[in-house]
């Protein structure tokens, strides 16, 4: 699903963030992207989202050739991909209806249609009868699930996050990250940037480890999941 080929990234001020980086993603995969600050993990990202282009090699997404997406052709070629940051980027004078529903607007989706999948969204991170709230009533864990539900209301094959449970407290990041796994137990492909030591303790799946700009480790093979009850009692003093 997600291949990169000996792939480069140097920024305009000639920082090299990734550096002869090679990868492949099957798609249903789960894995996390870990390694210092700095080590390229938002760069990784940025360039799966083409919010960034590769300065050398080939960034090859659901079959495509990210680097040959002529630019008309990007907001359809995102459509393809839920991205979920760390601070969310709700709009906040917008109802959660509405942050959620704007990139079905955008995709030129009917009224009732938008309706639909907009409470379908919310139903699957718990948030269903919240639509007429502003961001800033919710709590932050709330926010973040949001931020989520507006990942996945186009149905993308492919979910990737930069540390989403950065400002969550543990058992709110457990939470989150059950919801990408269950996503991820319907088929979509998920990548997930984080340092954080204890969410990855708990979710033992596939680890890309980056340092300055290379991998320099990567378990192929996903390990069983531990089931959430576990996870939860695991918590317990
Ligand atoms: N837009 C940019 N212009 C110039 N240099 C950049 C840009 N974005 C990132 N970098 C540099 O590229 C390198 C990798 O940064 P990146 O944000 O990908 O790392 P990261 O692993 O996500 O770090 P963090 O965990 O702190 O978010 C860093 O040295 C950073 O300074």
């Amino acid at each position: 699903m997600i291949r990169f080929d000996h792939v480069f990234k140097r920024y305009p001020n000639g920082r090299e963030a990734l550096s002869d980086l090679s990868l492949e993603l099957a798609s249903g995969e789960i894995a996390f992207l870990t390694g210092h600050s700095g080590a390229g993990k938002s760069s990784l990202l940025k360039l799966i989202a083409l919010i960034e282009r590769p300065s050398r090699g080939q960034v090859i997404v659901n079959g495509q050739n990210v680097g040959s997406v002529p630019r008309s052709k990007i907001p359809a070629y995102r459509r393809q991909i839920g991205v979920v940051f760390q601070d969310h980027k709700l709009l906040h004078d917008r109802t959660i209806f509405d942050n959620i529903a704007l990139p079905l607007i955008i995709a030129g989706i009917g009224t009732k249609e938008i309706g639909k999948r907009v409470r379908a969204a919310l139903d699957q991170v718990g948030l269903l009868g919240r639509e007429q709230s502003r961001p800033l009533e919710l709590s932050t864990g709330e926010q973040q699930r949001v931020g989520i539900a507006r990942a996945v209301v186009s149905k993308p094959p492919i979910l990737i996050a930069d540390e989403p449970t950065g400002n969550l407290d543990p058992d709110l990041s457990l939470e989150v990250m059950n919801i990408f796994r269950r996503f991820n137990e319907v088929g979509v492909t998920v990548l997930i940037a984080s340092h954080d030591l204890y969410l990855l303790e708990q979710f033992p799946v596939r680890r890309i480890r980056l340092e300055g700009g290379k991998i320099v480790d990567s378990d192929e093979a996903p390990q069983k999941l531990l089931d959430p009850a576990r996870l939860m009692e695991n918590r317990k003093p």
